[in-house]
């Protein structure tokens, strides 16, 4: 029997794990338990209509395991329209492994890791995400062929963070071009939030073009070391989304478009790389379309490096990998121009199009 839920408190206090499920349409959740090595894992497999769900695995240490099964199955959606909405043929699925990556993380808890991947036999495929690294997927490779984002000595198409800081910035320049005429991004001013792997890399691609860049990291050590290799400012202030800005790139972790950040936003464009960065997709959507804030969608733009992980099973080359990824451009003006013409979100308008690409298929499938 389905329900109808309205909001989040209720799925939470009646339904919490079902109810979840249905409320995103999620195709299969695997809890995973090991004793001897600590591990603690969920993986979410949203939808494996275009093929099966490729998506990394997260170590972070959530407040509670309702917060981490949460964001699997966030995570997990969204892999499966970014798969979509970017012509790949794959599904959506995402990890994560509850527990502190600096310090609990060994070799044998991802080699257990990798047998749980092991065991869905290949209806999951995973790689790294935040807290993982290429060296982690080359362990869970020694278990299951399942993996992606390992090493290039091992094969693989290496880290896949530099290709997705590429789109990102091709993305936000599509963004500029829609919101200023011109996608110079000379003078303009750009926070970027989360100066990890990510980040760093859409930092040296700003510099380098001559943007006034702002990081900010809870990661003092970071903050100095990526100052001063780009010549960025580090943001000393407490309210970063107060700050008068042309350009917000999100870079660490999701929902930081929420009630209490909206309303300070002064930002002209929001493009960043940090998945799920509106906390309600539709209200907060709604609040920047209101407020004039272009907002290039996160599964759109972050999507270089699921082409770059795609690569390994396809086998196809790194010019290739760059052409599909500058071609965010293209799609970021194409979803703007959408979203404008239909007065709808600019994420509704991604989300669109990547559903009937999996509803076509869908149907070819049922005959
Ligand atoms: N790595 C990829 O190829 C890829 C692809 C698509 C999407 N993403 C998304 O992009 C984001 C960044 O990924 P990454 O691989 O660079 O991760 P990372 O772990 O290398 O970096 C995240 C950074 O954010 C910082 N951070 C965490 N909380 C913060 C806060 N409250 N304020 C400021 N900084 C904070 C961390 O200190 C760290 O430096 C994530 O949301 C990830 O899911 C990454």
């Amino acid at each position: 029997m389905s329900k109808d839920y309205t909001t989040l408190e209720q799925i939470i206090n009646q339904d919490p794990v079902f109810g979840q499920l249905s409320f995103n349409d999620h195709e299969q959740v695997v809890f995973c338990n090991d004793k001897d090595t600590g591990l603690k894992a969920i993986i979410g497999i949203h939808n494996t209509v275009l093929g099966p769900a490729l998506g990394g695995t997260r170590m972070w240490n959530y407040g509670n395991e309702w917060s981490a099964l949460n964001d699997a199955l966030r995570l997990s959606r969204g892999m499966t329209y970014k798969s979509a909405i970017t012509g790949l043929n794959l599904g959506g699925g995402k990890a994560v492994i509850i527990g502190d990556a600096k310090t609990q993380k060994t070799p044998e808890m991802m080699r257990k890791f990798g047998e749980f991947v092991h065991s869905l036999s290949g209806k999951y495929i995973t790689a790294e995400d935040v807290g993982m690294t290429t060296e982690d997927m080359d362990t869970v490779r020694e278990i299951t062929p399942y993996v992606t984002g390992i090493s290039e000595s091992k094969g693989g198409a290496g880290n896949p963070s530099p290709i997705t800081a590429y789109g990102v910035f091709n993305g936000m320049k599509a963004a500029a071009k829609y919101k200023f005429g011109s996608d110079v991004l000379e003078d303009k001013v750009i926070f970027v939030e989360g100066i990890g792997n990510v980040g760093e890399a859409l930092v040296e691609y700003l510099t380098q073009e001559g943007a006034k860049v702002t990081i900010a990291d809870i990661n003092r050590e970071r903050l100095e070391e990526v100052r001063d290799k780009y010549g960025a400012t580090i943001y000393e202030g407490a309210d970063l989304h107060a700050e008068p800005m042309d350009i917000y790139a999100p870079c660490a972790l999701g929902a930081t478009i929420n009630d209490n950040t909206i309303t300070k936003l002064q930002a002209s464009i929001i493009a960043g790389a940090a998945n799920n960065q509106l906390a309600d997709e539709n209200k907060h959507g709604m609040l920047l379309q209101q407020r004039g804030i272009v907002y290039a969608p996160d599964f759109l733009i972050n999507a270089g490096g699921i082409i770059n992980v795609y690569a390994e099973l396809e086998g196809y080359d790194r010019a290739e990998i760059m052409r599909k990824t500058e071609n965010i451009y293209t799609t970021t003006i194409e979803i703007l121009n959408k979203a404008e013409q239909n007065r709808i979100t600019t994420h509704s308008a991604a989300l669109q199009i990547a559903q009937a690409r999996i509803d076509a298929r869908r149907a070819e499938q049922q005959g």
